[in-house]
């Protein structure tokens, strides 16, 4: 089985909202990994982030990712640092990769209003935000197949434009 798209983005780009409404749209399952972390070690990711450190979320991350690409021909929502992983990208060579694209200003709006992502928590969040997209930029657009911008684009609209793109695959 292959998914039919797998979409990456930072943090507030939509990935888990558009997965949800592009799956629902094409009649597909959908499989978010952050849910999948969540409800296979029945942890919650801030906790897993305290208790654990990032390094060994990264472990857990990278196998989800790798059953949720052999296991689902649906929509496959990644968390925002999926991609820091080499063989994560490597994974995702052969497939419909989506980069959902955003400023720093939109991201840190649609974030700014809770505190699930620890990566973003504590400090200043612009400046972390913009730490991370200076880092992980180059690596969104290398793994990506379509790029799409979401700033000032409704998630409907967005559904609508990747359907149309997906259609053309
Ligand atoms: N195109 C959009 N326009 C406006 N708000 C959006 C859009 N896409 C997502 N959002 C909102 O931004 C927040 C983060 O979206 P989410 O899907 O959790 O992002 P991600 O999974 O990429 O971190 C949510 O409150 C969601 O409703
Ligand atoms: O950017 C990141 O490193 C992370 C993004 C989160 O997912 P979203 O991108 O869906 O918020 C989640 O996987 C975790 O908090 C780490
Ligand atoms: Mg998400």
């Amino acid at each position: 089985m292959k998914p039919k798209a797998v979409l990456i983005g930072p943090p507030g780009a939509g990935k888990s909202t558009i997965g949800r409404r592009l799956a629902q749209a094409l009649e597909l399952e959908l499989v978010d990994t952050d849910a999948e972390i969540e409800r296979t070690t029945g942890r919650t990711i801030p906790e897993i982030f305290t208790h654990d450190g990032e390094p060994r979320f990264r472990e857990i991350e990278e196998s989800v990712v790798r059953e949720a690409l052999e296991a689902t021909d649906g929509i496959v929502s990644l968390g925002g640092g999926a991609i820091l992983s080499d063989r994560t990208r490597e994974l995702l060579q052969g497939h419909t990769v989506i980069y959902l694209e955003i400023s720093v200003a939109e991201g840190l709006r649609r974030t700014g209003a809770n505190n699930h992502r620890p990566l973003l928590a504590g400090g200043d969040p612009k400046v972390k935000y913009q730490e991370l997209m200076r880092r992980r930029r180059p690596l969104y657009r290398r793994s990506a197949t379509i790029r799409i911008r979401t700033d000032g684009r409704s998630p409907a609209r967005v559904v609508g434009q990747l359907v149309s793109k997906l259609q053309d695959k």
